[in-house]
């Protein structure tokens, strides 16, 4: 039976331009947000992004907290400081990882979260989801969606390429989740949201293109992007969870996060599993794979340092990492010979 209701969590306001960093004040102001602010940060952007957003933020009262890794402790330790300090906003300020702590930290006192992304390493600018370590499985929970998102061109082009490259993995990962929602929604009878999908598909399509875009123009290409990664992470909103994101892409993904944590970043390990699956799924995978080769993202497993054999034993194991959304995948996964033939044909290993 379908639900009584179904809530959507949007931005109530998108800031995108260059060097909007200075004028946060005036932007919180418009969002008659009051403080104290609390800004969680990370090492690296602290030292080398936050000084005009701190100039910005001189007249109001907020406090700076660094978090190294989105994991549980670290949460628990910025929702202990937000509390001690009353803050009325969480202002996260970072990549993916700061992201997801500070929203989810937003969610659980209640607060307002506003998203300050430094790269356009993943589509969590967004999503009203966070992934947490330490809470028993490596996808996302709900979490805070951003009241506003404020998101710097200038800043966001100074990424390294490494980030950059991330952002159009996690992207184009959407080829592959779309199909296996609309497959799903045929084997189970899941609904599928054919506007939601679409969304996400829009955005898989536009990574696509700008991976030439890049190349020649970097700011124009990360606008693209960027813009790109934020109407997934609307669709994932609309949708109401990660489904029109996150399909055996990222199954394949979340199993290297666990078998190697620390290895390659999750749009790199994303963009990996696009081309397995979009080899499973029959559609043109060299296509996509040209086109991460083309901006430098890592086709094979050599490139992000994990074994062959990992790779193999990863495609074993995705389908049960969230057996209830079903992908092609299936109930009963690979065997490790198809998982195998697969991987050897895409080049994934040699
Ligand atoms: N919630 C969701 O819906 C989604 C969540 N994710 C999550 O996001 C995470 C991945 O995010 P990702 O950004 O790839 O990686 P991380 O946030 O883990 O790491 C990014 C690194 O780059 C640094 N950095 C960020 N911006 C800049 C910049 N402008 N210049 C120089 N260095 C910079 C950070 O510095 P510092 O050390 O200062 O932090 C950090 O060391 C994963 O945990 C993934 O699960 C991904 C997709 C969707
Ligand atoms: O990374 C995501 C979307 O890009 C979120 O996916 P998960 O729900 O699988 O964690
Ligand atoms: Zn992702």
């Amino acid at each position: 039976m379908e639900s009584k209701e179904h809530i959507i969590d949007l931005p109530k306001r998108v800031y995108i331009g260059n060097d909007l960093i200075s004028s946060i004040r005036e932007y919180l102001i418009s969002l008659n947000l009051s403080d104290p602010f609390l800004v969680v940060t990370g090492p690296i952007v602290r030292m080398s992004i936050t000084s005009k957003l701190f100039d910005s933020l001189s007249n109001f009262k907020y406090e700076v907290i660094e978090v190294k890794s989105a994991d549980i402790e670290e949460v628990n330790h910025v929702e202990e400081f937000a509390k001690q300090i009353k803050a009325n906003v969480i202002i996260g300020v970072g990549g993916g990882s700061v992201i997801d702590v500070a929203k989810y930290v937003a969610f659980r006192i209640d607060k307002e979260f506003i998203s300050i992304p430094t790269a356009p390493s993943h589509d969590g600018i967004t999503s009203p989801f966070a992934a947490i370590k330490g809470m028993g499985k490596p996808i996302s929970v709900k979490a805070k969606g951003p009241l506003s998102i404020i998101a710097d061109i200038q800043i966001l082009s100074t990424a390294p390429r490494r980030l950059i490259n991330a952002g159009v993995g996690d992207t184009i990962g959407k080829f592959i989740a779309v199909r296996d929602w609309k497959l799903a929604s045929k084997i189970t009878g899941e609904y599928y949201g054919d506007y939601t999908a679409s969304l996400a598909l829009l955005s898989a399509k536009h990574a696509l293109s700008c991976t030439k875009l890049l190349n020649k123009d970097l700011r124009a290409g990360v606008r693209i992007l960027t813009e790109a990664l934020i109407s997934s992470g609307v669709a994932m909103g609309m949708a109401g969870s990660t489904r029109p994101a996150s399909g055996s892409e990222h199954l394949f993904a979340h199993a290297i996060e666990m078998l190697y944590p620390g290895k390659g970043l999750h749009g790199e390990l994303v963009a990996i599993g696009t081309i397995l699956m979009a080899y499973v799924h029959g559609i043109n995978w060299r296509k996509i794979k040209k086109a991460m080769k083309r901006v430098g993202l890592p086709t094979n497993a050599k490139e992000v340092g994990i074994p062959e054999e990992g790779v193999i034993k990863a495609l074993t194991i995705a389908h049960s990492i969230r057996p209830e959304r079903y992908t092609i995948l299936g109930d009963r996964g690979l065997s490790w010979s198809s998982a195998e033939k697969i991987a050897r044909e895409t080049g994934v290993i040699s």
